[in-house]
């Protein structure tokens, strides 16, 4: 049997899966693997099976110079914690999950829309500490999201999905900003520039890949170019905003309000954005659902099943 190493606790029926066609090792952390850690499994493992945070960049597969590992069955569909290119120039293949993702990671964008529009975070706080004084006319109004124009930054499987709720849950114009226009199946306006679309959205998310071409896409320039009363929201990666610029959009009320699930150096949140009432913050939990991380580890257990047989893994990256 092969040797598969799972970087971090799975659920149960993923590991027993994994257990019928493996001989596996699941490392009991949930950290991210070090240093030592990512260049030994590369050397030990016939299979890894990674995840979000293990950093598989272009040093630690220079360092292994014959890697036993052949496949990196990365559990997510995003992967730009994995140098894929020197990946394959170690001889690793790169295998995803997506599609499993892409519902759950819509709805929490859909909870970031509507908390952020309707500061939720800071009326849940007012409640809480106690310093609530009851309803009033014109207390904490916020804004009315039905009909307002959200702007998709990354029309993929989640944007599409993020669009779809705001088209027909909440009658929302759609307009969008991607390498390529898309036939979809309601009425959305493609947007050539994104600083354009910036500035003509009440809402803009973020739904592109992390990684090199999209590294602080989202910079001072583009929280310029919205307007004051709208809000950003990212479910994709914290790399593609520059922080520091949203700090001093939301700071100088450049935008009304951010709803962020993930973070440019995760797990550090910085503290001025965590000092900031407009900003609503959650802990990267686009997929965090039993059932949905059972799918993900079932596609990641359904690559390395197809790659054991001699195939190319259905999510091969
Ligand atoms: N918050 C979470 O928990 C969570 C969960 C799942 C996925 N994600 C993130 O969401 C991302 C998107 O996932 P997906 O399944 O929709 O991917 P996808 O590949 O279906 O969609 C990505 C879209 O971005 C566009 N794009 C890619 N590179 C681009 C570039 N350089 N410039 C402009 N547009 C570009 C693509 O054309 C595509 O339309 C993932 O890569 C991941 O980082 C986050
Ligand atoms: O890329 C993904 O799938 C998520 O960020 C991890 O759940």
């Amino acid at each position: 049997m092969k040797r598969l190493l799972i970087t971090r606790p799975l659920p149960d029926a993923v590991v027993a899966a994994a257990r019928d066609a493996f001989h596996v090792t699941v490392r009991l952390n949930n950290l991210p693997m070090q240093s030592d850690e990512l260049r030994d499994a590369l050397r030990n493992f016939d299979l890894v099976l990674p995840t979000l945070g293990d950093v598989f960049d272009a040093g630690v597969f220079a360092d292994v110079d014959t890697p036993r590992c052949k496949l990196l069955a990365n559990f997510g569909v995003g992967y730009n914690h994995i140098d894929v290119a020197a990946a394959k120039a170690a001889g690793i293949a790169v295998s995803n999950t997506p599609g499993a993702v892409t519902d759950a990671t819509a709805d929490v964008a859909l909870t970031l829309i509507l908390m952020s529009a309707r500061r939720a975070g800071e009326g849940e706080r007012l409640v809480r500490s106690g310093g609530w004084k009851g309803w009033h006319p014109t207390q904490m109004l916020g804004l009315h999201v039905t009909g307002k124009t959200v702007g998709i930054v990354g029309m993929g499987r989640i944007g599409q999905a993020i669009a779809a709720r705001c088209h027909y849950g909440f009658n929302m114009p759609v307009k969008y900003w991607n390498r390529s226009a898309k036939d979809l199946p309601f009425e959305a306006t493609r947007v050539e520039r994104l600083a354009d679309l910036a500035g003509q959205v009440d809402v803009l998310v973020a739904a592109v890949p992390g990684g090199a071409q999209t590294h602080h896409l989202f910079d001072a320039d583009i929280f310029e170019a919205m307007q004051s009363h709208a809000h950003f929201i990212n479910i994709s990666r914290g790399e593609v905003v520059d922080e520091a610029a949203l700090v001093a959009a939301l700071q100088a009320g450049k935008i009304a309000g951010a709803g962020l699930d993930v973070y440019e150096f995760e797990p550090r949140v910085p503290e001025a954005l965590r000092k900031l009432n407009t900003v609503t913050l959650l802990p990267h939990l686009g997929t965090a659902a039993l059932e949905v991380r059972s799918q993900m580890g079932m596609m990641a257990v359904d690559n390395l099943l197809a790659f054991e047989r001699g195939e190319t893994p259905p999510n091969q990256v």
